[in-house]
């Protein structure tokens, strides 16, 4: 059987520490090299990955002309990761992005890439089964509940707000519920900010301590009664079968998939 080839970038990360471990423990996959800003020329094992000998490359062109790898997992800056998925498609290279914090507008230019391509591309903004289930669960609520707000909650090193899984999970929701600007029309916010960010009407708050990983509740209301619906992620791990699940789903994609729920039906 041939195996996966895949790049891992940014792999000193949180998310890309357990990728590349992800990569090198799973049998069917071949970690073919890294993407880093710096290191440029070492190995990993020179950075602390244990038997890992997979080259670091700081230019995305050079690490696939000289790997050619199947499939880049990107977990880096929305910056950066933008135009590694970019890169990757031009390059035959499926991507499949963590990386949270795209517009509208990149996720669009990344379709019609993919389109022009005929290459898969997964964005997802949550690995976590659960937390694809959560959003599943939501978007179902959202049919039968016109008010939700939705608190996210994260660690303070992380860089985007709200988090991509608020976002989406929004979005999946306003594809069921008709427009609804909630609360008292007259409303006034004493502090800016109480009322948190507004998506459609929807309200999103987003919780940013130390101690915390990765975690959200989804809270409806209607007329004596509240509907709650909440994930919680524990440790980085909880993303990786979602990763594998992304890897193997996009070998067989020519088209741009945005959310795993996509995929597990
Ligand atoms: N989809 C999902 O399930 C999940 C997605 N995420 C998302 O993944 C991304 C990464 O999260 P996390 O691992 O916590 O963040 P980290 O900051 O721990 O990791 C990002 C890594 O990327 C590196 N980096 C920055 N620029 C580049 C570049 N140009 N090329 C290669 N590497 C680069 C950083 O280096 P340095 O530290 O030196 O700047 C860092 O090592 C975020 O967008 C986050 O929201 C996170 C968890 C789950
Ligand atoms: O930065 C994180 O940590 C996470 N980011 C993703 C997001 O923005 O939704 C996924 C998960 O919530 C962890």
């Amino acid at each position: 059987m041939e195996k996966i080839k895949v790049v891992v970038a940014g792999p000193r990360g949180r998310m890309g520490t357990e990728a590349v471990k992800l990569v090198m423990n799973t049998e069917e996959y071949e970690l073919v090299g890294a993407i880093d800003y710096k290191n440029n020329g070492l190995k990993l094992s020179d950075v602390g990955f244990h038997s890992a000998d997979a080259p670091i490359f700081t230019d995305i062109e050079e690490c696939f002309n000289t790997v050619k790898p199947d499939v880049l997992v990107d977990l880096t800056t929305p910056e950066f990761g933008m135009y590694h998925a970019k890169t990757a498609l031009l390059h035959g290279v499926r991507p499949v992005v963590g990386t949270t914090g795209f517009s509208d507008d990149q996720l669009k230019e990344l379709e019609r890439l993919c389109d022009d391509q005929k290459r898969g591309c997964i964005i997802a903004p949550n690995f976590a089964l659960g937390a694809v289930l959560m959003m599943k669960f939501a978007r179902l609520a959202g049919r039968y509940f016109q008010d939700v707000e939705i608190i996210e909650l994260h660690h303070d090193q992380k860089l985007d707000a709200p988090s991509g899984t608020a976002l989406k999970t929004a979005q999946m929701i306003a594809e069921e519920r008709d427009y609804k600007e909630q609360g008292h029309p007259n409303e006034k916010e004493t502090l800016s900010g109480a009322r948190g960010a507004n998506y459609e009407g929807m309200h999103i708050h987003s919780v940013r301590l130390p101690g915390l990983i990765a975690h959200q509740q989804v809270m409806f209301g209607s007329s004596g009664q509240t509907l709650s619906i909440r994930h919680d992620s524990y440790n980085r791990e909880s993303f990786m079968s979602g990763v594998k699940l992304a890897v193997d789903s996009v070998m067989k994609l020519n088209v741009f998939v945005y959310g795993l729920e996509n995929i597990i039906e």
